[in-house]
Parts: structure tokens; C-alpha cells; sequence
């Protein structure tokens, strides 16, 4: 099943970032810098899948964006109101409209409290839309509802999280988020430590949540194909940056960024082509503390140049609509439109890396 493009408000988006940066200290004045200049664009409807390997920064975005960490700088905004550095006192009430759902289904309830408890939490700390408490009534009627939506029996809220399975203990952890009728979901691989049976009724229940309640979604996955299956539009990162932004079709059947190229060919059964793909990647991420001058994949890169090692690329818009940050994108990533690549294929990025 294919997620329905919801029709997109144009004019002002959900949630924006403008040269996002976050650094970590590491001890001996190094830095790492875990976002460097991200900024990008969520509209209200869409679903934002973001990709790339293990430590390139997608939780780190996640978690800037709904201001559970302060970013070292650039600017988050959401809905028009700039929330970069605004006090949490401030934050509280915004915080009702941005909730985040994590990996871990265990790790975000408390074992020893009833799942009615869990889910009533938001409920009875924040105000209702009015103003106001909530009373006991009311608080009763919205589990109830809260169950009904995530696909959980009402007996659920009087049982401890340790009795259900990790799928069902995901649909507690979405009620949860859901509570307070949140207008930005970020689910930050929350497929991932489940089944593959699962992932997909999992996958289909934030799909059907989000034509019912409107929902807005930056989903966080490195797995391909559920990105696929629920994304309107793709970001792909690399050590700290977005290398490839676009409709999730075009970036996910016709990669521009070589990068890409070979995330969607190191997927086991190629989610979007079957022909003449790219060489899954070689080589491990380079270290966000001291990232490769020039473009950042140079390394890796089967289709690099000597540009390429002292220039970086900034993101810019192809013609299709679609942003990349290559010097020498291969819109549609054919194999004889990427020099070098066969080579790749057969021996690996040093061999096969092309001669200049
Ligand atoms: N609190 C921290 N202190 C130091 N470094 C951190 C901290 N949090 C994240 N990092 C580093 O920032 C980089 C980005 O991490 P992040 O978790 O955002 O990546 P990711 O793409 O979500 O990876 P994964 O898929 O493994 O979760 C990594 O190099 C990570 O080690």
C-alpha cells in the first residue's frame, strides 16, 4: 500500500530548520559535529522519511527539531514560531503539538505502572484545549478512544507493559504520543527492533493515523523500504548533512546523489530498482570529528573526481525539483551514466574509483 499525498499547504511549512548545527565536545578539544548546516522544510500532511547509515545524524535532527536538545545553532521553527532557544517554561504548551515516538518500546514506559497510567500522563499534565484539567471522566473517554485508534482492546489499560509484545507495546507508545492530538509526529526508528511481520502492521497503522488525524511525520528509518512504503518525500544524510532531498518516487527510483545510489543497492531486494544498480557501499562512515575535506562521500564515492576533494557541494535544486549536494549527480543513477561504477561493482571503491 502506498501513502496518499494529503493535499500540502504550500505557504508557510510545520517545521523548519535553517542551518542547523550541532556539536558535541570530546574530549582533547575535538569536536564532532553531528549536524553541520542542515536545513530543510516539512509541510503540514507530508511524510518526511530520513535516511542514511548508523551515526549520520538523523536522531540528532529528530530530537533538534521537537527541541528536546538545543542545537548549537542555526534556527528551528515551527509553525512560524522560532523555537531554537526558547525556555522549556515557553515550550510547554508547543510541546503538546510535537510529540516523538523512539526504537525502543520497552525503554519509554514505566514498568510498574498500569498502561491506562502511561497513556493519561500527557493527559493529566497538560491543560485541555479550553484551559482547564481534565477530569477523571473525561480523561476515561480519551483512553478509550486512544486504544480504539492504535488497534488495542480496552482490557489493555489495565495491564503492565511486560505482558504485551514488542508490537503491541508500540501501539501503547503511539496512544501515548497521540494523547494530545500532536500536529508533528518524529518516530525515530520505530520499526526497527520489531519483526518484519510487525514492521509492516506497524508501518500501516502511522499510515492510517496519519490520513485520519492529519498528521505530519519526520520518519526516521535506516531501512529503505519502510521509508518507501509511508514517506512523501526523502531526505538522505550523510556524516551531519542532507546530500539528497526530493519526492520519495524520484529520489527512491532515480537517485541523483551516488550516495544514494548505493543505500537503495545495499538493500537486500532492491526496494525501488531491479536493473543494473549500484555497488552496495564499501568502507565505514568516516568520523564526524574530522569529516573528509571537499564533498564528505569522496572516499566512497565510485564516481569521484579530483573536485570533489577539495570543494564541497552545497545543496542545490535540479531541474526536476529535486536537491543534491554532487558536483556530478546521475539523475536516474544508470550504471553507464556513473563512471566507474562496474567497475566498483566488481572490486571495491579504491580499484574501482576512476583515474584523473
Ligand atoms: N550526546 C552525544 N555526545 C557525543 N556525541 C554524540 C551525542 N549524541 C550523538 N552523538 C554523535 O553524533 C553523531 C550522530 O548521531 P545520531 O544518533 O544522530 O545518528 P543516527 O543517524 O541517528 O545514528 P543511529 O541510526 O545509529 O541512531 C554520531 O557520531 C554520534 O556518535
Amino acid at each position: 500500500m502506498r501513502v496518499t499525498p494529503l493535499p500540502v499547504e504550500t505557504s508557510s511549512p510545520l517545521i523548519e530548520t535553517h542551518d542547523l548545527r550541532m556539536t558535541y565536545r570530546v574530549g582533547r578539544g575535538r569536536v564532532l559535529r553531528a549536524l553541520d548546516g542542515v536545513s530543510l522544510a516539512v509541510q503540514a500532511g507530508e511524510v518526511l522519511g530520513l535516511v542514511g547509515e548508523s551515526g549520520c545524524g538523523k536522531s540528532t535532527l529528530g530530537r533538534c527539531m521537537l527541541r528536546l536538545v538545543r542545537p548549537s545553532g542555526g534556527r528551528v521553527v515551527f509553525d512560524g514560531i522560532d523555537i531554537t532557544a526558547m525556555p522549556e517554561r515557553r515550550l510547554r504548551p508547543l510541546r503538546q503539538d510535537m510529540q516523538m515516538v523512539f526504537q525502543d518500546s520497552y525503554a519509554a514506559l514505566n514498568p510498574r505502572r498500569p498502561v491506562g497510567d502511561l497513556v493519561a500522563e500527557p493527559l493529566r499534565v497538560h491543560s485541555a484545549p479550553g484551559g482547564g484539567r481534565r477530569n477523571g471522566v473525561e480523561i476515561a473517554r480519551r483512553l478509550v478512544e486512544l486504544m480504539d485508534l492504535v488497534g488495542l482492546p480496552q482490557a489493555a489499560l489495565a495491564r503492565y507493559p511486560h505482558e504485551f509484545s514488542g508490537g503491541q507495546r508500540q501501539r501503547i507508545n503511539i496512544a501515548r504520543a497521540l494523547a494530545l492530538s500532536p500536529r508533528l509526529v518524529v518516530a525515530d526508528e520505530p520499526v526497527a527492533a520489531l519483526d518484519v511481520s510487525i514492521q509492516a502492521q506497524i508501518v500501516n497503522l502511522f499510515m492510517d493515523l496519519r490520513d485520519r488525524m492529519g498528521l505530519t511525520y519526520v520518519f526516521v528509518a535506516h531501512d529503505l523500504a519502510v521509508v518507501r512504503q509511508i514517506s512523501t518525500r526523502v531526505a538522505v544524510m550523510y556524516l551531519g548533512a542532507i546530500v539528497e532531498l526530493g519526492e520519495a518516487d524520484a529520489v527512491l527510483h532515480h537517485p541523483a546523489h551516488p550516495y544514494t545510489a548505493a543505500l537503495i543497492a545495499a538493500v537486500p531486494e532492491p526496494v525501488a530498482r531491479t536493473d543494473g544498480l549500484p555497488p552496495p557501499l564499501r568502507g565505514d562512515v568516516p568520523s564526524p570529528i574530522a569529516p573528509p575535506p571537499g564533498c564528505r562521500f569522496h572516499p566512497r564515492c565510485p564516481a569521484m573526481r579530483d573536485r570533489c576533494s577539495v570543494d564541497p557541494p552545497v545543496l542545490r535544486r535540479l531541474p526536476d525539483g529535486r536537491e543534491v549536494a554532487c558536483h556530478y549527480p546521475v539523475l536516474g543513477a544508470e550504471p553507464d551514466l556513473m563512471p566507474g561504477l562496474p567497475a566498483f561493482l566488481a572490486t571495491g571503491p579504491a580499484a574501482g574509483r576512476p583515474r584523473h
